[in-house]
């Protein structure tokens, strides 16, 4: 079962960088609420959104899945006959335990859940795809690629909703978020230690965008309308349509 993240409580000699491995998805549950403001309330909206968007024999994708916890509440919500939801992940030990998340409950929308990189698979067909906290994650020259590859997969009037840890232009905006982004942390238990050891374990993998930066690639790529409908200190989400 899921366990309490301890995984930086201890000092580390050589901190090296973060991988989506056993010991995180063992723990994945509470180290993202207890680590992402807002977590609970984006996975409910997005819930939320795929029940206005999904379109009856459409897909929807869940892209960078981890543990299912976006798609289950999609499937919750989703109403329209004929969807089917492809939740996607490249980490073994995550794509394992997502599938046993989504056989302990039964639903007329299938899911298929694929091990796979985000940036070999198909999108076709597609009324909502979704990226929770999982674009931050590419290299910064994949990102414009891939969000191209969703646009082309979608249907017109479909949705893609990105969720992301944001950088700011201001500096002084910048550093107040991200001193309440670990105030946030403190509050949910975390030590001084363990909060710098993870910051420097995911300074290399992880290289936020500015919400700008994520406005005008929406642009360039030609979706009609894109805004951000949840922020909560340097974390956010947006939803793009086509
Ligand atoms: N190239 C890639 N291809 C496939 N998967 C990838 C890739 N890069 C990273 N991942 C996967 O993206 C996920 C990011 S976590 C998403 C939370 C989830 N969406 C949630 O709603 O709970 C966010 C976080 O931990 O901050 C991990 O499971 C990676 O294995
Ligand atoms: O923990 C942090 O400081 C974050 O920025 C969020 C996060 C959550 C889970 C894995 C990697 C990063």
């Amino acid at each position: 079962m899921a366990g309490h993240d301890n995984i930086f409580a201890a000092p580390i000699d050589k901190i090296g960088d973060f991988t989506f491995d056993e010991r995180v998805a063992e723990v994945f549950p509470d180290m993202i609420q207890r680590s992402v403001p807002g977590y609970s309330n984006i996975i409910s909206a997005i819930g939320m959104l795929a029940e206005r968007f999904a379109k009856p024999h459409s897909k929807v994708y869940d892209l960078g899945c981890s543990l299912g916890a976006a798609t289950l509440s999609m499937r919750r919500h989703i109403q329209q006959e004929g969807c089917e939801i492809i939740a996607v992940d490249n980490s073994s030990a995550m794509v394992e335990r997502c599938r046993l998340h989504i056989n302990a409950y039964r639903s007329d929308t299938p899911v298929q859940v694929v091990e796979a990189d985000i940036r070999d698979i198909e999108i076709n067909d597609a009324s909502v795809v979704v990226l929770n906290f999982t674009l931050q994650f590419l290299a910064p020259d994949d990102r414009q690629t891939l969000l191209e590859k969703i646009y082309a997969g979608l249907r017109p009037g479909g949705i893609l909703i990105l969720s992301e840890k944001y950088i700011f232009d201001d500096e002084r905006a910048h550093e107040l978020l991200i001193d309440l982004h670990h105030d946030f942390k403190r509050a949910n238990g975390y030590s001084e230690l363990e909060i710098s050891q993870k910051r420097s374990a995911i300074e290399n993998v992880m290289l936020p965008d500015s919400i700008d930066t994520h406005k005008q690639r929406f642009e360039k790529i030609g979706f009609t309308s894109s805004e951000v409908w949840f922020q909560c200190f340097n974390f956010g989400s947006m939803f793009a349509i086509k």
